[in-house]
């Protein structure tokens, strides 16, 4: 598996827009419930599908559709709520398991708070949502928690990684594929994405100082 940078225009005409320093918190998450259309749908691109006949207007025709895939949204609170409806607007029957996990300010530790999974993951594929993957502790404490509760088939969507995070989820768990629409330069002293967005849950929830 691989990390990807999802090189469609519409994405990074998005993801550009989603730098700039001023804007509205409305702006930002409509944004990002875009972006995270768009990631979801690039993640669908190897689902199996199965040939059917349905009755056509002129006859029986064959079709292609989807072959049942059973998928769980995962979105690592706050900011992962930030894509979540883009996601189900392409998923609309996906399940959802929810996780908290914190980045400890000082020592940038993830320190998980909240776990609420759905059941028989190991049926199904996980989607892990968050907009920022930065040193790669909150996702792969994620993938963890999965893991150990026997999911098998997981993805990742972020908006923007820092090639920090990105090596250290990769060496990891190299069976996830992640789908970013950005690999950005390095972390800053304080583990910020540079250039990155800021602090996208403060932007998400309006708590930006
Ligand atoms: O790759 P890492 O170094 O772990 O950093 C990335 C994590 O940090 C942010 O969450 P934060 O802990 O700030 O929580 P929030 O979503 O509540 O703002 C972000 O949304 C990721 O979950
Ligand atoms: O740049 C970063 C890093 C972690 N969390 C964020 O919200 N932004
Ligand atoms: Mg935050």
């Amino acid at each position: 598996m691989a990390f990807t940078v999802v090189d469609h225009p519409l994405v990074q005409h998005k993801i550009g827009l989603l730098r700039a320093a001023d804007m509205s918190t409305k702006k930002f998450r409509e944004l990002t419930a875009e972006l995270a259309r768009l990631l979801a749908y690039e993640a669908c691109r190897d689902f199996p599908v199965e040939t059917v006949t349905v009755e056509g207007w002129c006859g029986p025709v064959e079709v292609q559709q989807l072959k049942g895939k059973k998928v769980t949204v995962v979105p690592i609170l706050r900011a992962g709520l930030g894509m979540l409806d883009g996601v189900l607007d392409l998923m609309p029957s996906a399940r959802v398991s929810v996780v908290g996990i914190a980045r400890n300010e000082e020592t940038l530790m993830p320190e998980p708070y909240f776990e609420k999974l759905v059941g028989s993951l190991e049926e199904r594929m996980a989607l892990i949502i968050d907009p920022m993957l930065a040193t790669g502790g909150s996702l792969n404490a994620t993938i963890d928690m999965l893991k150990r509760k026997g999911c098998r088939q997981i993805q990742a969507l972020v908006l923007v990684a820092a090639p920090e995070g990105v090596k250290a989820v990769t060496a990891a768990h190299p069976d996830v594929a992640i789908h970013a629409a950005s690999l950005d330069s390095h972390l800053n002293a304080d583990g910020y994405i540079i250039p990155g967005l800021g602090d996208a849950g403060d932007k998400l929830f309006g708590t930006k100082q």
